[in-house]
């Protein structure tokens, strides 16, 4: 019995839900695919009780979590077999499925306005968040401090095992803040000013400010300024010193700090701003702070190459007392897809950010990007995040889109290891329906992958040379077909 149960738990962790027996899969050459995605929590979880009344000989598992002191994430066995580590499951994924279907895709939830609360935080990692993620984009150190003193107080008091990412600002050319409006909206013909000017205290209507000095330098008449991508679209009317006058074409809602790029001819327009550096001298503050705070991962904004990823890792390992912060490049500009395989290899997990990338390189494009991302991540055995606007319309509503549900499984289909929430968990009025949508919909994809692999002959060697050998082999291979069936029975 309990060398079943050791069985299923070791073998719920690789992705191909096939033992070590059996040739490496080929579908998927990473082994810790999605389980490195996980911290182990450093005051541990919950006791999974075993029942021996289940008859499959696995752990029957109490739906309510008891918490432990102090102790090890464990699955206590009643017969007072060796206790063994599982992964942690949620209190909704216990509920819907039993511990059997320990979901595999895990959740990053963007943590802001709506979900900063104790009690927030609480009902986002009951859903089943692995990873809360703070965007150095917004908000003061201090609240950043306070989501990460509450995310950590989860954890020890009430055994989540949530790991906390720190996202930076990065230098690309972005808006200011709008003196503390939610959002602006812009509208079809009005004219507004794009300005490199900090204005002292009240900004004036419509004006905003730009983060980059060179801004009014580089842009001409006719060039067409998009906002987030293309959420809101202006054109370059007058230029008069710092201040850069635009009609607006396409109305939309404009948010703080939302990304800027400019267009000439069709052509994104990198004029001195290509030299802005990956990291700016925010982000040094700002990654010092996380390491002070010790977050588990830094994501770093629009890498262009593989140096800056092993510079900041090399200031890490020196700086940070067990250097244990997993660095994960962000894959959001054309540098970085022109430099993809060498970014990668020296990070230790990518994000396929689709929000900037799609303002970077058409939109058509963008899925094909993500594809090859997700599968160059695979073969180096790196895990990888795909983000932004999985499911954008639950910021208002409380249903996805059938194709927000079809992009979803997408993402897992092609074995993304994680996939992450922005706008829907930070400021959206559904975050906690939107992380059940994810976990839904990763499940079934899941489970689907299960049942496409069940159709697999599995193909086992021939090496045996004698008699005697023969025989072990095949007890070999049927043992190996059992325990194929047997996991995906599961
Ligand atoms: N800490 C925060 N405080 C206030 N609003 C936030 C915060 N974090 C996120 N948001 C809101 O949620 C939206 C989506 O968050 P997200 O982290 O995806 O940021 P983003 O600005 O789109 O940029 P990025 O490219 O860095 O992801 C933001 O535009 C912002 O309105
Ligand atoms: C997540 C992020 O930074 C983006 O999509 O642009
Ligand atoms: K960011
Ligand atoms: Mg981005």
């Amino acid at each position: 019995m309990a060398q079943s149960l050791n069985f299923f738990v070791s073998t719920s962790h690789s992705p191909d839900f096939t033992h070590s027996y059996t040739k490496p899969f080929p579908q998927n050459p990473n082994p810790n695919r999605l389980f490195s995605l996980t911290k182990p929590p450093k005051k541990p979880p919950l006791i999974l009780s075993a029942s021996t009344d289940n008859s499959s000989g696995f752990t029957a598992v109490t739906p309510e979590y008891e918490t432990a002191n102090g102790t090890s994430p464990v699955a206590v066995l009643a017969d007072s077999s060796p206790i063994i580590e599982v992964d942690a499951v949620t209190e909704a994924e216990l509920k819907e499925n039993g511990f059997r279907s320990t979901r595999r895709t895990k959740v990053v939830c963007t943590i802001g306005p709506v979900t900063s609360g104790f009690e927030e935080l609480e009902a986002l990692a009951v859903g089943g968040m692995n990873v809360a993620r703070i965007n150095m984009c917004h908000g003061t150190r201090e609240w950043h401090k306070s989501v990460i003193e509450k995310v950590r107080r989860l954890n020890e008091e009430k055994g989540y095992a949530v790991a906390v990412m720190m996202d930076t600002e990065g230098s690309e050319i972005h808006m200011g803040d709008l003196g503390g409006a939610p959002s602006v909206k812009a509208e079809d013909g009005e004219v507004w000013t794009f300005s490199v000017r900090a204005y002292e205290s009240l900004r004036p209507e419509r004006a905003i400010t730009v983060n980059y000095d060179g801004f009014a330098e580089d842009v001409k008449v006719g060039d067409e300024l998009l906002v987030d991508g293309g959420m809101v679209r202006f054109e370059v009317i007058e230029i008069d010193g710092p201040d850069v006058k635009c009609l607006c074409t396409d109305p939309g809602l404009l948010l703080p700090r939302a990304n800027l790029t400019f267009w000439r001819d069709g052509s994104l327009v990198r004029e001195r701003n290509a030299m802005l550096p990956t990291i700016s001298s925010k982000d040094w503050l700002d990654i010092d702070f996380g390491i002070a705070e010790g977050v588990d991962f830094i994501a770093v904004s629009f890498v262009k190459s593989a140096e800056v990823i092993n510079h900041l890792k090399s200031y890490i390992k020196a700086r940070s007392r067990d250097g244990d912060i997993a660095v994960v490049a962000k894959i959001e500009s054309v540098d970085s897809l022109r430099n993809l395989e060498e970014i990668i290899q020296a990070s230790d997990g990518a994000m396929v950010a689709r929000g900037d990338l799609g303002a970077q390189i058409p939109l058509e494009q963008v899925p094909l990007a993500q594809q090859r991302i997700v599968e160059t991540c695979r073969q180096l055995n790196k895990p990888v995040i795909v983000a932004s606007q999985l499911l954008e319309s639950m910021i208002e509503y409380p249903t996805p889109t059938r194709a927000e549900v079809a992009d979803v499984s997408e993402a897992v289909r092609q074995r993304a290891d994680a996939l992450m929430l922005s706008g829907e968990s930070a400021m959206g009025q559904f975050p906690d329906k939107a992380l059940t949508v994810l976990r839904s919909v990763s499940l079934r994809i899941e489970k689907w992958w299960r049942e496409e692999k069940r159709r697999e002959v599995m193909d086992l060697p021939d090496i045996a040379s004698s008699l005697s050998d023969s025989i072990s082999e095949e007890i070999c291979n049927s043992a190996a077909k059992m325990g194929e069936n047997s996991i995906i029975i599961l």
